[in-house]
């Protein structure tokens, strides 16, 4: 059996989900393979970022990851052991170790429940604490937070959505987990306040020892938090590697039409979509060999009836691609031409200052002391 390594903690192999749709008396039975044979280790303490198109599967990974979902085939690893058939009384034990931060603050916490009692839940469930210890527990944990521990009496609904945001975080760390899934953790929320929820995740990762799996659209975002990226097409992982390594250099022709689709950021901008033609196919009937080969640039015959696995290529970035090579040579070519056109080389530079506005301009009113003023105090 293959080696479980030390600086893992979540390991999926082999892992599927399969939806099944339809199938009453009048309708066929159809199958979406919307997460299907992936490979990927989650290392201890990292930011590993899920990206690609909408419908390619991240969340439905993510789920499966931490058992919010049961994989139809497959395995993963939690501390080397086996947690995808998990008898239900047995993962409910396991769950306060891998907690989920959910995209929608405004329905993922009980409005008819006190702020209170929803961070309070899991001390409950996963600990001894008596009702002082818990209330105390609260107090600290809405506070750390950046919110009042007099709140705790209020309801969901009496907070703005960065509010509700933060009660949610508050409730993920609550049971003190290893692992926290945070789906789109921002993109509910105005602009204004993303940049708080996001330094206030790092912060709070680096302080109780996270390990974080973060959804998100938002390239710079991801850019910014994440040691890691696992770019995903139509349920398969065709790139994995480190952030800068992969932003600086994709090699799966798909991570380089994602990089490249990235547009001047406006606010409200939600959705991810890479530059090619044509829609994603259906994961209902996916194409054969290299799913992505309808839309490649580089695709030949091969591709259509070969699926390519994961292969190491530089250092540790893997990638699924039979003509990665080809792809690299034309970007060492391409490095030492001048920039195409005025107007592409403007765009870039655009963004490059949008996303440092971004990240660097957490509103004054700020909680919580971000990253880049700490970096300032320190200067
Ligand atoms: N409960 C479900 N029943 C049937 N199909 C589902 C279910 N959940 C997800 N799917 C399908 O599985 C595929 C992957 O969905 P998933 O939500 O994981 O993608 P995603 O990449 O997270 O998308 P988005 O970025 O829009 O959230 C999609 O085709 C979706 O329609």
């Amino acid at each position: 059996m293959k080696h479980f390594a030390q600086d893992t903690i979540l390991e999926a192999r082999g892992l599927g989900r399969t939806f099944t749709r339809g199938g009453g008396l009048f309708q066929q039975r159809t199958f979406v393979r919307a997460v299907d044979g992936v490979d990927l280790a989650v290392r201890r303490g990292e930011t590993l970022a899920i990206v690609g198109e909408s419908g390619c599967g991240k969340s439905t990974l993510a789920r499966t990851l931490v058992r919010l979902l049961e994989p139809t085939k497959g395995q993963v690893l939690y501390e080397g052991n086996d947690i995808a058939h998990l008898p239900a009384r047995d993962m409910r034990r396991l769950r306060k170790d891998l907690q989920f931060v959910f995209q929608d603050p405004f329905s993922s916490l009980n409005p008819r429940m006190t702020v209170g009692a929803i961070v309070e839940e899991p001390l409950t469930v996963h600990t001894q604490d008596n009702k002082t210890t818990r209330r105390q527990k609260v107090a600290g944990l809405l506070q750390r937070v950046g919110l009042r521990s007099s709140m705790a009496d209020r309801y969901p609904h009496e907070f703005s959505g960065g509010q509700r945001q933060r009660i949610g975080i508050a409730r993920a760390l609550a049971s003190d987990p290893s692992v926290i899934v945070a789906d789109e953790p921002v993109s509910a929320l105005d602009v204004s306040v993303q940049a708080q929820v996001i330094n206030l995740l790092e912060d709070l990762k680096s302080e109780f020892n996270l390990t974080l799996i973060l959804i998100a659209h938002d390239l710079a975002v991801i850019r910014h938090m994440s040691d890691r990226v696992a770019v995903m097409y139509l349920g398969e992982v065709v790139e994995i590697g480190d952030t800068e390594t992969v932003y600086g250099a994709p090699r799966h022709p798909y991570t380089q039409a994602l990089m490249r689709a990235i547009p001047v950021p406006a606010p409200g901008m939600r959705s991810m979509h890479a530059d090619l033609p044509g829609d994603i196919p259906s994961p209902l009937n996916p194409p054969s060999g290299c799913r992505f080969h309808t839309r490649c640039r580089q695709a030949d015959e091969r591709c259509g009836i070969d699926g390519p696995t994961l292969e190491t290529t530089d250092g540790t970035r893997q990638v699924a691609c039979h003509h990665w090579r080809k792809v690299t040579e034309d970007q060492t070519r391409q490095k030492q031409e001048p920039p195409r056109s005025v107007a592409t080389a403007k765009r870039f530079s655009l963004y490059r200052e949008w996303s440092r506005k971004k990240m660097s301009n957490g509103p004054s009113s700020s909680p919580v002391v971000t990253t880049t003023q700490r970096k300032d105090k320190n200067a």
